[in-house]
């Protein structure tokens, strides 16, 4: 077996922390997606181009201020927006076709 550099060993162990903390936070904001969704009737509230950008501008600013790649944070918003309207679009949708 190869022996891992216990600076690396420990160093990975911050990140698995930091793993627990950031899916606990994403499970969050995938509830108040879901929680959003409830008050939309429609595709266009569901995509709200206006709101996608107004977050993106704001997480771009934020990367900025701790010294992230703005790029690289607006892709990942982009790809987790574009994963959630999906989910809030399948929430609505079945809301809406399951009306008397
Ligand atoms: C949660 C909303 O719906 C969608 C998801 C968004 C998000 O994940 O931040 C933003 C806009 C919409 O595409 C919303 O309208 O606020």
């Amino acid at each position: 077996m190869t022996t891992v550099d216990p600076r690396i060993t420990d160093l990975r162990q911050r990140i698995d922390a930091l793993d627990e903390q950031l899916v606990a936070v994403l499970a969050e904001r995938v509830a108040v997606v879901r929680e959003v969704s409830r008050y939309k009737t429609d595709e266009a509230s569901v995509k709200a181009p206006d709101r996608v950008e107004q977050v993106v501008a704001k997480v771009r600013a934020l990367a900025d201020g701790h010294g992230l790649p703005a790029d690289l944070v607006e892709r990942l918003y982009r790809l987790l927006i574009a994963e959630l309207t999906a989910v809030e679009l399948a929430c609505v949708e079945e809301r809406v076709a399951g009306r008397p």
